[in-house]
């Protein structure tokens, strides 16, 4: 399957509602502008309509189908009007794409179409160049640095798919040919500490952990050394994520931060903010919060493949502005995608 192909079908969730919704909105379609009786011996129709011109009337038998005793399937279309532009509206936001991006979507959506009798293909279509549009700005792979190592800090809450998303992001600059090196920062939490040696291991990079409730800090320093002496290209750590106490944690990082500029005042050179998709609406205040804390260089999203919300990242894209580097479509070592704002768009809205 292409690239494109599975983006699609992971993204299916999200596509498959918004299909539905369309699909209802536009409805059968409303009868079309009566037509004029067919003169006695018509000229075969050998122009396609444009793609926004006014549908043809009433199911058309044409040449071909004539030839083959078939009628065209007419394409069910509606005049777009203030009601309908208000339910498409109602089905962004239910994708999570938020009221404030909906409303410029469909303000665009309607820009020189009122009027116009549009298909579900015509208005994936459109909805596709504006989804585009909103991401292209955004869309920056992760930036890399001649600095050895470089440093790139993991942050954002438990769960969000930090661990998931350094395995992938160390097993894909392995296979690019860049030692890294892996710190196992949520020192709090064994469980997190083995699932990152778990991931260590299949993506054939070295994990550094300390013990149960040491200061990680402490081992982002001994990272730092560790990284410098076996000539890393990149340095992946790991951070706690309890937001519960924001305090603590904002400490935490910031003085994980103080720590590694001792080695390198210019680090980290990287901070990523994993964002899970799932979590809807909630992912724009993880990013106010995560901001606030930490100076977030980029964002991934993960889990775009289980969840109906992937509208959520053009929400995030329009609000913040912030570089999207990959995003997060299975759980598997190579499902992290780079982040390409067509093919995203083309997926997210089902368009062909
Ligand atoms: N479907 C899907 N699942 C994902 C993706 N990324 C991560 N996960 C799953 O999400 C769950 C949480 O991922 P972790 O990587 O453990 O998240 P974390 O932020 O490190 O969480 P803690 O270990 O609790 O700090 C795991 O079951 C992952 O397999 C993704 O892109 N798609």
């Amino acid at each position: 399957m292409s690239f494109f192909g599975k983006l699609k079908d992971r993204l299916f969730k999200t596509s498959s509602r918004l299909d539905e919704g369309l699909s209802e909105i536009v409805g059968e379609g409303e009868p079309a502008p009566a037509a004029p009786e067919p003169a006695a011996d018509p000229v075969p129709n050998l122009v396609t309509p444009a793609l926004d011109s006014p549908a043809p009337a009433a199911p058309r038998t044409g040449f071909l189908g004539r030839l083959f005793g078939r009628e065209e399937v007419e394409v069910p279309r509606r005049t777009l009007d203030d009601a309908m532009l208000e339910e498409i509206e109602d089905l962004l936001v239910a994708s999570d794409m938020g009221v404030e991006t909906a409303l410029r979507v469909t303000a665009n959506l309607a820009e020189g179409r009122m009027g116009r009798r549009l298909s579900v293909p015509e208005i994936k279509e459109i909805l596709a160049g504006e989804v585009a549009r909103i991401m292209e700005g955004v869309a920056r792979p992760m930036p890399l640095y001649p600095k050895r190592p470089q440093v790139v800090l993991v942050v954002g809450v438990n769960g969000s798919g930090k661990t998931t998303t350094i395995g992938k992001l160390a097993s894909q600059f392995r296979a690019a040919g860049k030692t890294v090196v892996i710190a196992a920062g949520d020192t709090f939490r064994a469980a997190a500490v083995e699932q990152l040696q778990v991931w260590g291991q299949r993506a054939g990079v070295p994990v550094l952990t300390a013990a149960q409730g040491s200061d990680p800090a402490s081992l982002a320093f001994d990272a730092m050394e560790r990284a410098g002496r076996d000539g890393a290209d990149l340095l992946l750590i790991d951070t706690a994520g309890r937001l519960q106490n924001r305090q603590d944690l904002m400490e935490e990082l910031a003085k994980i931060v103080r720590v590694i500029r001792k080695k390198d005042p210019s680090a980290p050179h990287n901070t990523l903010l994993v964002i899970d998709a799932t979590t809807g609406q909630n992912a724009l205040s993880q990013v106010e919060i995560f901001q606030k804390i930490a100076d977030v260089s980029g964002l991934v999203m993960t889990k775009l493949d289980g969840t109906a919300k992937g509208g959520v990242l053009v929400a995030l894209a329009d609000r913040f502005g912030l570089p999207i580097h990959a995003i997060g479509v299975g759980e598997q070592i190579d499902d992290l995608a780079p982040f390409d704002p067509q093919e995203f768009a083309r997926a997210l809205t089902g368009a062909a």
